[in-house]
């Protein structure tokens, strides 16, 4: 092999024929025709490749030169008062960027606070290092702190990245703490089937103070400024602190996202999470009866998270203050999701959270191909109508399929947080059937990830409000048609039904009752947000209905659970208005109307009885569920609904009778 310029004779010290290159005025240049470097260095090559994100927005209220900075010392100033102890006299010294980062600009502020500790100079380590801060980070940048960092974050082949959410894979109800004083005391629900279980003040300001150390001892944490609910006149500001990118993420898209212009007139949030969750709470503090706890002070508005991870209870924790916060202004709060149909007509679906049963549908008959979603879980019902409380859905995947449900199969792309699912370790495949980490596997991706999301998440009001349960025991209608008292009726009851395994690992179904279809997340007494409903349903002329999403042909066990294609075309009867017209008869026990035909519907399913061989132990099971229901209602007999004494006796009537 002969090179060119190798041809001369000269030999190099080892003995090879010396390289020789000789440019000819005359030669055609062919490689060495690119464009020139721009870069000195690596390191400057490497600065080329970001540039500074888009200019900002007018800065409102300050002007001149040094503005932006300004700007920039204001927000952290806030931050530093997020995160200061209550019992030091400072903020903790924070500044912004990764602390890998070479970029991160060393603006420390050490915030003033307010409070009034004895002014004895108390040097600690903590008041030497800085708190680095990654605020609002984009999905991108968070994807790469959560690989860089969290051990068991992967990206999927779909794109969305996959989690763990630690020990705890579902909420923690009995861990939820609501601090009594003067104020909610008389305004709060507690005592016997109440969420709210009560801690004082003090033990607040101690598991406060722990998360705040706790968070302030690392190298950095992540903060999101974000909103709650769509409707403008009752939006909410929220703050997150949070250890974890894979929290900072979630709650991106889980809450409405503001424009860098909201960003930059953000201000002072409403309400604050500190979640310490990879941190446990002290168990010889006082109200704690485990390792995790999860603690509203709403006189504070903040909330604390110790001892879990899933991600799952800073969405329904800021859920619960909705609950507390809009009522007071006159305003529904709903567990439900909603969609609207091409001509405007707005339905709601209440159901029970998967986490505690099986799916009852929410997210599932909200995303439809032929309707606009307005959200999948939470929603506020004012005299405006109705505005979806988040900017994300949060979607079970235990087995998806793409088939069944093709807009949330869609919607796990690059972005979306997929919580404790498996995967094949080399394709990066999900196998949505494998439960080996839980069974409450989940996806949460920002609203407009599903094609005919309504953005502004807003609607007018509800045509039609459909109660979803999940009957394991396989003994209610697929559809009925419900009167106003029946649906505060079931509304109260708030019915779906678990299937437990027992030590023999026999599988039994299990009754559960949750007022409002959501009791672990209201605040008040369950009777005040059902006197709402009535009076907004009556009002605005909605008509119940309550969806069987669950058994058919016999419990859990000998019957199957009704085709998720034929509770579509149940509900898509109901949006259509002509499940109204349709032809009803009346049920034994529960005195529930049922059509005799629904379009797309086999008509023998309509009715249960027809369903299942065995007709004695259909009646023993029919009653044995009124039973249940009965003895669950005994807990509200003595409470009146609204103004109104004809619509509770109506409601006491409207349940089983036999
Ligand atoms: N007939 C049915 N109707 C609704 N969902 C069904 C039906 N059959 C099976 N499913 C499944 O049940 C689950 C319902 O869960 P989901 O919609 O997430 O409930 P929620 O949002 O109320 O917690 C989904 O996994 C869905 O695929
Ligand atoms: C979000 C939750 O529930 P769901 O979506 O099932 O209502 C939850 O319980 O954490
Ligand atoms: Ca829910
Ligand atoms: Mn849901």
């Amino acid at each position: 092999m002969a090179a060119n310029g190798m041809n001369n004779g000269a030999t190099g010290r080892n003995g090879l024929a010396k390289i020789h290159t000789e440019k000819r005025a005359d030669e055609v240049c062919h490689d060495d025709s690119t464009t020139p470097m721009k870069a000195q260095t690596i390191d400057e090559l490497h600065s080329l490749q970001m540039k500074k994100s888009a200019p900002t927005t007018p800065l409102n209220g300050i002007q001149g030169p040094f503005a932006e900075e300004e700007r920039t010392k204001q927000q952290l100033q806030s931050i530093s008062a997020s995160l200061a102890s209550l019992t030091r006299e400072t903020g903790p010294k924070v500044v912004r960027g990764d602390p890998a980062s070479k970029s991160a600009t060393p603006r420390v502020v050490s915030h003033h606070h307010h409070h009034h500790v004895s002014p004895t100079i108390s040097v600690s380590d903590s008041s030497l290092k800085f708190t680095h801060v990654l605020y609002n980070l984009s999905p991108a940048e968070l994807y790469e702190q959560a690989i860089k960092y969290e051990k068991g974050s992967f990206i999927s082949s779909s794109g969305a990245i996959a989690t763990l959410s630690g020990a705890k894979t579902g909420r923690s109800p009995k861990d939820k703490r609501v601090v009594r004083d003067e104020t909610t005391e008389h305004d709060l629900w507690w005592g016997k089937g109440s969420p709210n279980i009560e801690m004082d003040e003090q033990t607040f300001m101690v598991n406060r103070e722990r998360a705040v150390d706790y968070l302030n001892s690392l190298d950095k944490v992540f903060v999101n400024d974000q909103f709650l609910n769509w409707d403008p006149q009752n939006r909410i500001k929220v703050r997150i602190v949070s250890a974890r990118a894979y929290h900072s993420l979630f709650m991106h898209n889980m809450c409405i996202r503001p424009t860098a212009e909201e960003l930059e007139n953000f201000g002072t949030p409403d309400f604050t999470i500190y979640n310490a969750g990879q941190f446990p709470c002290n168990r010889y503090t006082h109200y704690m009866t485990s390792s995790t706890s999860i603690d509203l002070n709403l006189a504070r508005r903040e909330m604390v998270i110790l001892g879990t991870q899933y991600a799952g209870e800073m969405k329904k924790g800021l859920f619960s203050v909705m609950h507390y916060l809009m009522p007071k202004r006159q305003i529904l709060s709903l567990h439900s999701g909603c969609n609207m149909g091409k001509d405007g007509d707005v339905a709601l679906f209440f159901g029970l959270s998967g986490n505690v049963s099986s799916g009852t549908g929410k997210t599932t008959l909200s995303t439809d191909h032929n309707r606009y979603l307005i959200g999948d879980d939470e929603h506020c019902w004012s005299d405006n109508g109705v505005s979806n409380i988040e900017g994300g859905c949060y979607a079970k995947c235990i087995d998806l399929s793409r088939e069944k449900e093709p807009d949330i199969w869609n919607a796990i792309k690059f972005g979306t947080v997929l919580e404790n699912v498996v995967f094949d370790e080399h394709t990066r495949e999900v196998d949505y059937s494998d439960k080996s980490v839980t069974e409450n596997t989940r996806a949460a991706y920002p609203i407009e990830y599903i094609p005919n999301a309504k953005i502004p998440c807003v609607a007018s009001h509800p045509r039609n409000v459909i109660l979803l349960a999940c009957d394991a025991f396989g003994v209610l209608p697929p559809v009925s048609k419900l009167t106003l008292a029946q649906t505060m009726y079931h509304f109260i009851s708030g019915y779906t039904a678990l299937v437990a395994g027992t030590e023999e690992g026999i599988k039994e179904p299990q009754a559960t009752f949750s007022a409002c279809f959501g009791a672990a997340f209201i605040m008040l007494h369950p009777t005040k947000y059902a006197a709402m409903l009535a009076e907004k349903m009556q009002k605005h002329g909605a008509t119940g209905w309550l969806v069987n999403t669950g058994w058919s042909g016999g419990r859990y066990g000998s019957g199957s659970r009704i085709k998720l294609a034929y509770t579509r075309k149940i509900i898509d009867a109901i949006h259509s208005g002509s499940l109204l017209k349709a032809e009803y008869k009346r049920t034994e026990v529960f005195g529930l109307e049922i059509p005799t035909a629904v379009e797309g519907v086999p008509s023998d399913i309509l009715e249960p009885m027809n369903t299942w061989t065995d007709k004695k132990a259909y009646k023993e099971t029919l009653l044995k569920l009124g039973g249940l229901f009965k003895n669950n209602f005994g807990g509200f007999v003595a409470h009146k609904i609204g103004e109104d004494d004809k619509l509770t006796d109506e409601i006491l009537a409207a349940g089983p009778v036999f």
